[in-house]
């Protein structure tokens, strides 16, 4: 019997593959340790995202592969998941406590920027991400109803208040500060001070992820925001039309203007299945937003089709990831927040707390 070596296992490791990152586990340095005795392996693997369920498919794919190593006995694979803190724009500093803040975009308005925002958001926190939803979209806040939440935030100190929480998300919006018939009218300088506030006077405590949900469009104000705010990442929601991908494609300039990478773009109502018949139709056009990814070359994250059941369980305060966890709409919601965070994950990471201020002075 040949002796059993760490090469011979890794070799193994290199063939599977991150289902969200798509490459190998040794490419990735995803894994971190193999111990061998007397045949008995152990390995340790880390994922840089919110795995959910899939550690227990990678587990069980993992140690059936390196069972059928000669000279393996028994293998244990432990899969942990830790998320970083990433890289924000170089002139910025990241919030204390806030890992990694994503903003959510669209070109145009109406596409279901805040759904996806929503649902993005649960389905990290269901894999065990601690996760919180800043709705920026000053003009129609639209989290509170999606999320269920009514009341006012509470004020400890009078001057920081604290997050609204539902369905293990805390939430912070202008919708909970004025009353929801009351007309916004904002200018831009307002807009983006108001936003700073929400974001800086909250207590988010320890958060991965703050999703944010900004307002629709490209113009001055949402340059200006991901001008201001400390962004890891962005997110783009799109639908099919010709339009909305014109838009899209001017989120995805703004985005690169102000050195912000875009994580990928999400398709929403791509295609239509009918209730009744089953019968699948591309109303608004097909393949637009893949096309446009690898026209631009950034990731397409994935697509959700045009669903009653989206709309009725995102307008009475429980979205899918709620209504119908374990349900398809769900898993294809999981699907895009693993791929988002992935890819997050192989990004820079902000080590700027680990260095001390450096300040020059002439004497
Ligand atoms: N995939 C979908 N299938 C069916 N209905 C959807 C889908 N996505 C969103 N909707 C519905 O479309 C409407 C608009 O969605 P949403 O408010 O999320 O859009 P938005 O882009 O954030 O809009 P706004 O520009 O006003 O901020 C909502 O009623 C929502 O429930």
């Amino acid at each position: 019997m040949t002796e059993l070596s760490k090469a011979a296992i890794e070799a193994q490791l290199e063939t599977v593959q991150d289902r969200y990152l798509e490459k190998d586990l040794v490419s990735t340095k995803a894994l971190k340790a193999i111990d061998i005795t007397d045949g008995k392996v152990f390995l340790r693997v880390e994922l840089g995202y919110p795995a959910g369920s899939y550690r227990d498919e990678l587990k069980k794919e993992i140690e059936t592969l390196v069972s059928a190593i000669d000279g393996v006995s028994s293998v244990e694979a432990v899969i942990e998941q830790r998320v970083a803190a990433h890289a924000v724009q170089k002139s910025l500093k990241r919030i204390e406590g806030i890992k990694n803040i994503i903003a959510v975009a669209s070109g145009k308005g109406g596409v279901g920027k805040s759904t996806t925002s929503a649902n993005l958001a649960l389905a990290l926190a269901s894999d065990g991400a601690s996760v919180g939803i800043l709705d920026a979209d000053i003009y129609g806040p639209s989290q509170p109803r999606m999320l269920g939440i009514s009341g006012t935030p509470e004020s400890k100190d009078g001057t920081t208040l604290e997050p609204m929480q539902n369905h293990n998300l805390k939430a912070m919006s202008i919708g909970f500060l004025v009353e929801e018939d009351t007309p916004m009218i904002w200018r831009g300088p307002m807009v983006t001070q108001a936003l700073e506030q929400l974001l800086k006077d909250t207590n988010w405590g320890e958060l991965d992820y703050l999703i944010v949900d900004l307002p629709p469009g490209t113009g001055d104000t949402q340059l200006t925001l991901s001008q201001k705010i400390p962004v890891s990442g962005a997110v783009i929601v799109t639908t099919p039309q010709d339009i909305a991908l014109l838009d899209a494609r001017k989120g995805l300039a703004m985005f690169e203007k102000v050195e912000v990478p875009v994580l990928g773009v999400v398709e929403n109502m791509s295609i239509h299945i009918c209730s009744e018949c089953g019968h699948a139709e591309h109303i608004f056009g097909q393949g637009g937003g893949e096309k446009m990814s690898s026209e631009y070359d950034v990731d397409f994250l994935g697509a959700l089709p045009l669903d009653i059941n989206i709309r009725e369980h995102a307008d009475n305060g429980n979205p899918s990831l709620v209504s119908d966890p374990d349900g398809k709409i769900s898993d294809m919601y999981r699907d895009i927040s693993r791929k988002m965070s992935a890819r997050l994950a192989e990004k820079s990471k902000d080590y700027t707390a680990k260095f001390p201020n450096i300040v020059i002075q002439n004497t």
